[in-house]
């Protein structure tokens, strides 16, 4: 049986179109309703048939669903939640996939007292934003965290859980506190450091615009990708999830004076012990089968 029969999807963006292309391939009898703040968004999946019906108020989008889940940016859940609340069905499940999960689950249960309420986090996106930018398959093989409330209901975790396994994703369950930290050194740091080292390198006089596109390539290439991911959603990342953040951000920085240190006083073997090691990290990663899809996806698409 399947885990839910009417789902609603609040943000039609990247993330929640991706979910309405999952669902439709995975489900194909699950009816399926879209709610977005955008009328051209709105009007994008109408044109693209994304979902069953295209509502065009918060209240309306939920009214019937027995599984509501928001794909807005993390700093707009509490506001959408508190949009919907008059209309939510006592009997239907609240979930979310936002990037950061102790915000969200506070911001959830203060604008919806009462719901059933199970965050979850798919490890799984792209640069890229908006309907347009979805694709069916991009939870396949990847990981579903889900991150339960305390004194939460146990059998509305395992049908998210269940939802998220019928896209095709891994599913891990975890303390929200734990998956900030986690997230925020495997996810949350590198988008950070990728901003910043763009943002350098365009800054440099002599390094001008033509010359950073003209020569880019490897790393600085892979950089630029993430680096063009949407501010939006990152802005909300980061002030949401602030103290892992800056706790990882000052292991980072102190990681990097080491490193300065190295090349400063020619000590080769710091500098290869270092990369002796991130380089078996990577092959564990690639031989684990947990290489970035995702990212090859959005390579292929530039
Ligand atoms: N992009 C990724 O790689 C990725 C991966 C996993 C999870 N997430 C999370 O998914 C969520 C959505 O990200 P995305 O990449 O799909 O962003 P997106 O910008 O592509 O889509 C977000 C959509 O939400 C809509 N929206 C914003 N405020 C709204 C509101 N108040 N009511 C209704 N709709 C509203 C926007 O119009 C937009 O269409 C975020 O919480 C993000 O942290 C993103
Ligand atoms: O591959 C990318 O473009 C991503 O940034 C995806 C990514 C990540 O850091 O892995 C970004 C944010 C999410 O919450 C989950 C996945």
């Amino acid at each position: 049986m399947l885990p839910f029969a009417r789902v609603t999807i609040v943000g039609l963006g990247l993330i929640g179109s991706s979910l309405a292309r999952a669902v439709r391939a995975a489900m194909p009898t699950v009816r399926l309703t879209g709610y977005d703040a955008s009328a051209d968004v709105r009007e994008t999946v109408r044109a693209l048939d994304l979902v069953d019906d295209v509502a065009d108020t918060p209240g309306a989008a939920v009214i019937d669903a027995d599984l509501v889940v928001l794909c807005v940016p993390v700093g707009a859940m509490g506001a959408v939640a508190a949009d919907m609340a008059a209309d939510l069905p006592a009997d239907a499940v609240v979930s979310d996939v936002g990037s950061c999960k102790a915000s969200v689950a506070a911001a959830l249960r203060a604008a919806l007292p009462g719901a059933t309420i199970v965050p979850a986090h798919p490890v799984a996106g792209t640069e890229k934003s908006g309907p347009e930018a979805g694709f069916a398959t991009l939870f396949r093989g990847r990981w579903c965290i889900v991150t339960p409330l305390e004194g939460g209901d146990p059998v509305a975790a395992t049908r998210v859980a269940d939802f998220w396994r019928r896209l095709g994703a891994d599913v891990e369950t975890m303390d929200p506190d734990h998956h900030d930290l986690v997230l925020a050194v495997t996810s949350h740091l590198p988008h950070l450091i990728a901003y910043t080292i763009v943002g350098t390198a365009d800054d440099l006089e002599q390094v001008t615009q033509s010359e950073v596109i003209k020569f880019s390539a490897g790393g600085f290439r892979d950089f630029t990708r993430i680096a063009a991911s949407d501010p939006t959603m990152w802005r909300d990342v980061f002030l949401s999830n602030r103290d892992a953040v800056l706790e990882m951000l000052g292991r980072f920085s102190e990681d990097l004076s080491q490193l300065q240190r190295a090349i400063r006083y020619g000590d080769g073997d710091a500098l290869f012990d270092r990369f002796t090691r991130t380089r078996a990290i990577r092959r564990s990663i690639v031989d684990q089968g947990q290489d970035d899809a995702a990212a090859d996806f959005g390579r292929r698409h530039d």
